[in-house]
């Protein structure tokens, strides 16, 4: 799988390409199979339909690899904080965590095992999917389903996660081990179900200032990173904290695959981190507007990359209204630019 070789560094004939968020409402016939069961959770509980989205982008775009239809919030829904999604809200957990009972009464290992559904789908998808071709599990980090768990939803300030995170440390980091351990046992499901790799979405990493970054979020992604890579060394593990470019001196740990959002320049990603870590990313998704911006994007990732030691990407997610015309180039084209 080019794929995989590409997160070992190892030499490929092309860089290998997906999209983040690469199965969702860009594409019609993910709108079809999402109307026909009926909600957006009631897609990612159902291993058949979850299937078939996630092989969409591969049969439509013809990315190296397909990543796990699902969602990072399924993970604090089977711990048990009921979830809904509301049309232009998002996600809502109607009792946020707010008290040290509320997270006591939690589930670990229960939670791991209601996350069945995931396990079915990706038994299902790694026997539909072309051998060459490579599935990517994924699971939200620690500290950004902490913040959809003491918030209730989305935030623009993450004033409850930062009180909580200042007033009374112990409590944070009481929640994020308990996340880190379902987490723990989430992945290695996924892995032992067969998913060739691994990302760990840290959506929310900007939100911190260094030291509380380093204390409330890396120092977990490095915890579910290290526990995986013992266990599992042939897998390779990428992990993603979105938005910190000021912090990429400090970065270490095992794990094989940086992930570059579109904010940091891609010079510096390779200068701070590229000689310990294969680089993925990192092109601004708007780019995704413009067939001219696109060949832009591309020409300077490439340029600086060269064809080593990296997986082309986004810089963060597709968005809803990209023409398909426009994502299918992008990944035609990074093909072809980084052939030889
Ligand atoms: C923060 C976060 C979430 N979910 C996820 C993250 C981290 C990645 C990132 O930073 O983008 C991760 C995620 N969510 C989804 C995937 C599927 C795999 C993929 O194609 O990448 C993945 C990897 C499907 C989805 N997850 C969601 C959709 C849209 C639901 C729909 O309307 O069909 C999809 C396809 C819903 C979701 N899920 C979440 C939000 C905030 C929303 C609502 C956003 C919106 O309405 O646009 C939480």
């Amino acid at each position: 799988m080019i794929f995989i070789d590409a997160c070992f560094g190892k030499k490929t004939p092309y860089t290998p390409v997906w999209m983040m968020r690469q199965a969702g409402r860009y594409l019609p016939e993910y709108m079809r199979v999402r109307a026909e069961a009926g909600d957006f959770l009631s897609l990612c509980k159902d291993p058949k339909r979850a299937c078939e989205v996630t092989l969409q982008p591969v049969d439509i775009l013809g990315v190296d690899a397909a990543i796990l239809f699902s969602d990072i919030l399924v993970v604090p829904m089977e711990m048990g904080m009921a979830l809904r999604f509301e049309k232009g809200e998002g996600p809502v957990f109607d009792a946020p965590l707010e008290t040290k009972a509320q997270l006591e009464a939690l589930h670990v290992e229960e939670a791991a095992e209601r996350l069945e559904y995931v396990y079915e789908a990706i038994g299902l998808i790694r026997a539909q999917l072309a051998p060459e071709k490579a599935l990517i599990g994924f699971c939200g980090a620690p500290w950004t389903l902490a913040t959809y768990m003491i918030e209730g939803k989305g935030t623009k300030t993450y004033a409850l996660c930062k009180k909580l995170l200042y007033s009374d440390p112990e409590f944070m980091h009481a929640i994020l081990r308990k996340v880190t351990e379902v987490l723990k046992l989430y992945m290695s499901r996924q892995i032992e179900a067969g998913v060739d790799a691994v990302q760990v979405f840290d959506s929310w990493a900007a939100a911190l200032e260094e030291p509380a970054f380093f204390e409330f979020s890396w120092s977990y992604m490095k915890e579910l990173a290290a526990y995986l890579k013992a266990k599992y060394p042939h897998i390779p593990v990428i992990l993603f904290p979105k938005g910190i470019s000021g912090y990429l001196d400090k970065i270490d740990g095992e794990f094989d695959v940086f992930g570059v959002d579109w904010s940091t320049p891609i010079e510096l990603a390779k200068e701070k981190l590229g000689h310990k870590y294969v680089l993925q990313g990192n092109m601004e998704p708007t780019r995704l507007y413009s067939k001219e911006a696109i060949d832009g994007g591309i020409e300077h990732i490439a340029s600086v990359m060269q064809n080593e030691r990296h997986i082309f990407n986004l810089g963060h997610g597709i968005l809803p209204d990209i023409p398909v015309e426009h994502a299918k180039y992008f990944i035609k084209r990074v093909q072809e630019r980084t052939k030889g």
